[in-house]
């Protein structure tokens, strides 16, 4: 993979821009500045001689140096912070490090770090980033819109209304947080122009107290607004983004569970939407179970599925492999259905649960009868060892928040009922996961197959060598499935097209050549391997008939480089009328 990622970021670009801004307008402008890396030719031609120190640095030397400087900040939140100073100040200078760096700086920048980030979001506050949309000024809502809008050709957009931010719950308007980190790995591991993405929290209230109770909280300290007013509020939204950009990918994020699923189900047919909780974590789930499957030499329609956590998350990755069920292994839909065993807070569930469960669970609900002989708690639900117990699951997942669930006791039962038990515990960030994989690898003895949400050391196995978690996140996959749909302009994001992005991904996992290697590829690989899911998801929506472009399927690899965006400088030409 080494090769590819040089052909992905080349270290320095020929192109020539023509840019209007000048002095101090330059050096402020993210976008446009290059700060020390200003030719002197440049620097006589947009007024900087007097306003940099002489001598030129390349980027390397300033990659260096800001590298240097970062490391001088031990707590991951301080370098967190250091990190969305230099986002401000310089794009090409931030990518550029950061594509350096992706395994020790993508979890600073996103999960675990970011979630700390977001939770402090108003004590941290220096300046703003993105939109705020916020629903006691929704009279300005298209004026506020436009203001960052207007001119630019954008290519996705990633909203939150922050209810359910990664693992830490409501974070009012602090989950702007997380559609910026998500939306910078979009630039990162797929090459989306920083400037064609936009970030935005809909501000709608919110429900923790702690925030409503904050003097120093910056956003509207009111509670959520549900019902109605909300749908109105979100498609208001939405149907600006349709009018004015009709091809660009709109990113949920980290909606509650709720609305997440009905709002991709009322929009997905009007315009390209995609709920990275639900379909990315699904696809990335899909592909890490198939190269498990490879690994144990089975099929996914041989498992039984415990799926801990039935949110957003965790109903997202049932009906994804549900559906790969189906389709590879010609299962109907009910007896595919009968494979899964989901939970929640209220245990295991099953029909005598009625209204606790959501109807979009329906499908999935376990009958009474099957579960009358089985011990329950004092409040008469089934708990996960006896589910476990009982089943004998061969897949283990967890997306509940619930630190520590997944306990000695359930571990081992499970492994003494499988060769080699599936476990992913999923939650991040790295705090609320369901097992620290290191546990659950010794309590197996180095028989379980793990993957995790936030990046985990390596664990030992029995004869002493290394074993690598695998990084079960979506970013290994939602901004490929992302920059594959903006490239072919589908309009759309199809389930065909995510599939076929899982299914790429999983025909890149390392424990195909060697079974003892871990699930998913490393993450440093996340450019190369997102750049993959691309090819395959514009692929297929050309073989669906909805790419919207006038080349064909086969220049696809090649119009993909054309299209990503490189954190290299370019070279630059004054003109009044060019770019700003
Ligand atoms: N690895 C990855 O790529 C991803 C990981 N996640 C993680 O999964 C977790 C859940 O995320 P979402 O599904 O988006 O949230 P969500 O709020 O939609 O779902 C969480 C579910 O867990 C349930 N739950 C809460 N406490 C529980 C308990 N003690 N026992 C059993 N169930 C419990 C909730 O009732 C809810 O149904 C979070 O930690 C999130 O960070 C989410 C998306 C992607
Ligand atoms: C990774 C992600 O999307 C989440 O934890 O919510
Ligand atoms: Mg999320």
């Amino acid at each position: 993979m080494q090769s590819v990622a040089k052909t992905l970021f080349p270290m320095s670009s020929e192109k020539i821009f023509r840019v209007a801004l000048r002095g101090d307008g330059l050096l402020h402008s993210p976008r446009w500045n290059k700060g020390t890396s200003f030719t002197e030719k440049e620097r006589k031609a947009f007024v900087l001689t007097g306003r940099l120190p002489s001598r030129v640095n390349t980027l390397d030397e300033q990659c260096e140096r800001a590298y240097a400087q970062l490391q001088s900040r031990n707590a991951p939140i301080r370098k967190n912070s250091f990190l969305r100073s230099l986002k401000e100040q310089n794009w090409v200078l931030y990518y550029s490090l950061l594509s350096r760096h992706i395994k020790e700086l993508t979890p600073i920048v996103y999960t675990p770090t970011e979630g700390d980030a977001i939770a402090n979001y108003s004590h941290l506050f220096r300046r703003s980033e993105g939109m705020y949309l916020t629903f006691s000024h929704q009279e300005t809502m298209e004026e506020d819109f436009l203001e960052q809008t207007r001119g630019r050709d954008i290519d996705l957009i990633v909203c939150t209304d922050s209810e359910a931010i990664l693992g830490i719950g409501d974070q009012g308007v602090g989950g702007i947080g997380i559609t910026t980190a998500k939306s910078a790995l979009y630039t990162l591991l797929a090459g989306i122009n920083p400037f064609k993405a936009l970030s935005v929290v809909l501000d709608v209230g919110t429900n923790n107290q702690g925030l409503l109770d904050d003097p120093l909280y910056v956003g509207w300290q009111n509670p959520r607004i549900r019902g109605e007013a909300y749908d109105k509020f979100i498609d208001k939204f939405v149907q600006l983004v349709r009018k004015y950009h009709p091809h660009c990918l709109l990113h949920f994020e980290d909606f509650g569970v709720t609305n997440a699923q009905r709002l991709l189900e009322c929009y997905r047919d009007e315009h390209s939407v995609f709920n990275d909780d639900i379909q990315g974590t699904g696809a990335v789930t899909l592909a890490a179970l198939m190269a498990a499957v490879g690994v144990t030499k089975s099929k996914l329609a041989d498992q039984r599925y415990v799926i801990y956590g039935a949110g957003s998350a965790g109903l997202g990755i049932t009906r994804q492999v549900r559906d790969a069920i189906m389709s590879t292994d010609g299962i109907s839909r009910e007896d595919a259905n009968k494979k899964f065993y989901l939970m929640d807070r209220y245990g295991l569930i099953k029909a005598s649960l009625g209204d606790k469960t959501r109807p979009s669970l329906s499908e999935f609900v376990r009958p009474d009868d099957e579960w009358e002989d089985v011990p329950t708690n004092d409040k008469g639900e089934v708990e996960l060892l006896e589910v476990v117990k009982k089943i004998r699951p061969t897949v283990l997942i967890g997306c509940s928040t619930h630190s520590g669930a997944f306990t000695e006791n359930v571990v081992k039962t499970m492994a003494a009922g499988c060769d080699r038990p599936i476990i992913f515990p999923l939650s991040n960030p790295s705090r609320l996961v369901e097992v620290d994989p290191k546990h659950a690898n010794d309590w197996t003895k180095g028989k379980a197959l793990l993957a995790t949400g936030s990046p985990f050391p390596p664990a030992k196995m029995l004869g002493g060598q290394e074993y690598v978690i695998a990084e079960c996140n979506n970013a290994l996959i939602y901004p490929g499935l992302g920059f594959g749909s903006v490239l072919c302009q589908s309009r759309r994001m199809r389930d065909s097209m995510i599939i076929a992005g899982a299914q790429r991904l999983a025909s890149l996992s390392p424990a195909l050549k060697d079974p003892d290697n871990a699930l998913l590829p490393d993450f440093n690989d996340a450019p190369e391997v997102n750049f993959e899911v691309a090819i395959a998801v514009a692929e297929q929506a050309f073989d669906d008939g909805i790419a919207g472009v006038s080349w064909k399927k086969e220049d696809t690899r090649e119009k993909a480089k054309e299209r990503q965006w490189q954190p290299v400088y370019g070279t630059y030409e004054y003109d009044e009328g060019g770019a700003q």
